[in-house]
């Protein structure tokens, strides 16, 4: 070394060092399994979120772009089906799996998802997933390895299924054929009932909810109306139950959002527009729409054709983090009517900074976001509509968190269904006569949806009117029924004082959407 060399690697010291030296002492991995074990052993470690973690491990390693969707298939793919996995490799290598080393069990399981979902043939599934056991210094488990492979790619599929549906009771079938906690699985099946979906023991409506929460999940758009044409969103395409968005089968959503266009899922969009869409019974609490605001709504759009507000309302969206929903309200609102005001609350403070952001983007950074409790936001009452995206379990949005469904359990329900009705209570006791309130879950799940809105009903009878929230949708454009059209399921179910909307009939996230006007 000269003492030039000495002399600059004394001043960059440690806290110096370049960022490649990492990179240059250890060589980026370029064998997309290897990166995905990585990933799923983390996730398990520390609880961590795949859709954040993969992003990062995919930019340190170096794969091209086929072997980058390769890992993520097999990240997403594997957590999602890990129940079925670890039934089959337990009956494979005839043990429990739960007394596999970690890394082993993954390998299994990855080898499983390459075999069962990804058309991997079975030969290169086994030669892979031993070679990923030798490489990952589980040399001693590589004939294990070898041995469940072998035994799993030697069976058909169908062969596992009837061996299942022969063994298991039914639940439980269930549970492990689509890879759902038990629990869930119960809770979807209710839900489906009460929405008047299950007519006798026709498990066939609840065994497509299930297949669609195992499938990939294609990236919904919003084009927020009056800023973005989803019509000219390069690479999309039509085909969602909202007015406003549109699908992204391929290629990166980083690459078309902005200016107006955003993820989000298309039932969040419609759950938005119901709110705004709701006939305007409101009283009108400034003045009323001057000619000049009509005129500067250019008739023929969706957003124009579907806004029921009346002039200077206030709209307030109380659970607005990370802000979706609010830029879309904001953008709703702006075109319908530029007098109407609109509002946020998000008590979290990052997130409160998300709903900033979003609404910043899409050119509304004069809406205020306040961080406090929605309860104390609602009982103020200084609105004329709400918007209660309450925190809910998640259990309609499954498709796009691939771990979730391992992480929430019944206990989480307690805390979440108080608070929700601490916020229906608070919306009662704020709302002047007219005012509107939009309660939505992105859960399914009765205890979260119906039974919040029976128990307001209840709790204040006579206070409520409950509107008919598809009616509301279908006037302004939604058509539920073309969404549905060749599903072979019911657009619209019965019952419910809502709408709820699910994943195997309208594509959406299964989110719940109910409409609930003050009365005098
Ligand atoms: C389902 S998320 C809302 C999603 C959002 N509306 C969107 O579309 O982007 C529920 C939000 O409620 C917030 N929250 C939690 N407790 C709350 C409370 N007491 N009052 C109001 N919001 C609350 C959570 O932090 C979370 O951001």
């Amino acid at each position: 070394m000269t003492h030039d060399d000495r002399r600059r690697g004394d001043r960059r010291g440690d806290r110096g060092r370049r960022p490649h030296d990492r990179d240059r002492r250890r060589p980026r991995d370029t064998d997309p399994r290897r990166v995905a074990l990585g990933v799923l052993e983390e996730v398990e470690a520390h609880d961590a979120y795949a859709n954040l973690l993969l992003p990062a491990r995919l930019a340190e390693a170096d794969l091209s772009p086929r072997d980058r969707a390769f890992a993520t298939e097999l990240v997403y793919g594997t957590i999602r089906w890990q129940r079925l996995y670890d039934e089959l490799i337990g009956r494979a290598a005839r043990r429990d799996p739960d007394r596999l080393a970690r890394r082993v069990r993954w390998i299994l399981r990855l080898g499983a998802h390459q075999t069962l979902h990804m058309r991997v043939p079975g030969h290169a599934a086994v030669n892979e997933t031993v070679r990923l056991a030798r490489q990952t210094r589980e040399d001693r488990a590589a004939g294990l390895v070898n041995a469940v492979m072998h035994r799993l790619v030697d069976r058909d599929p169908a062969d596992w299924d009837a061996e299942l549906r022969r063994d298991l009771p039914a639940d439980r079938y269930l549970s492990v054929r689509w890879s759902h906690p038990e629990w869930i699985v119960r809770a979807l099946r209710r839900a489906l009932a009460a929405d008047g979906r299950l007519p006798g023991d026709d498990a066939r409506e609840l065994e497509a909810l299930l297949a669609a929460d195992d499938a990939a999940p294609v990236v919904n758009l919003v084009a927020l109306p009056g800023i973005a044409d989803r019509d000219t969103i390069p690479g999309a395409e039509s085909g969602t139950v909202s007015p406003f968005g549109a699908l992204l089968a391929h290629g990166d959503p980083a690459d078309v959002c902005g200016h107006g266009v955003r993820v989000q899922d298309a039932g969040s969009q419609v759950a938005a527009l119901a709110l705004a869409a709701a006939p305007g019974d409101v009283p009108a609490t400034a003045s009323a729409a001057t000619a000049a605001d009509r005129d500067a709504t250019a008739p023929g759009s969706a957003a124009d054709q579907t806004c029921g507000a009346t002039a200077s309302e206030r709209w307030i969206d109380v659970c607005a983090g990370p802000g979706g929903k609010t830029a879309l309200l904001a953008a709703l609102a702006a075109r319908r009517q530029p007098d109407a005001s609109v509002a946020a609350n998000e008590p979290v403070p990052h997130r409160a900074q998300l709903v900033r952001d979003a609404l910043a983007e899409a050119g509304f950074a004069d809406v205020p976001v306040a961080e406090g409790d929605g309860v104390t936001a609602l009982a103020a009452g200084e609105w004329d509509r709400a918007l209660i995206d309450a925190p809910c379990t998640g259990l309609g949005a499954l498709r796009r968190r691939p771990e979730s469904r391992w992480r929430k359990t019944p206990a989480d329900l307690a805390t979440l269904t108080g608070l929700q009705r601490r916020l229906l209570d608070a919306a009662v006791a704020g709302a002047h006569p007219g005012a509107l309130i939009a309660y939505i879950t992105c859960s399914p799940h009765v205890a979260e949806t119906r039974r919040q809105i029976e128990g307001v009903l209840e709790r204040h009878p006579g206070a409520l009117e409950v509107l008919d929230t598809a009616a509301v949708l279908a006037d302004a454009g939604v058509d539920l029924a073309a969404a549905a059209a060749g599903t072979g399921f019911a657009p619209v179910g019965t019952g419910a004082p809502g709408l709820q909307l699910w994943p195997h009939v309208h594509g959406t996230d299964a989110m719940f959407i109910s409409l609930l006007r003050r009365r005098a």
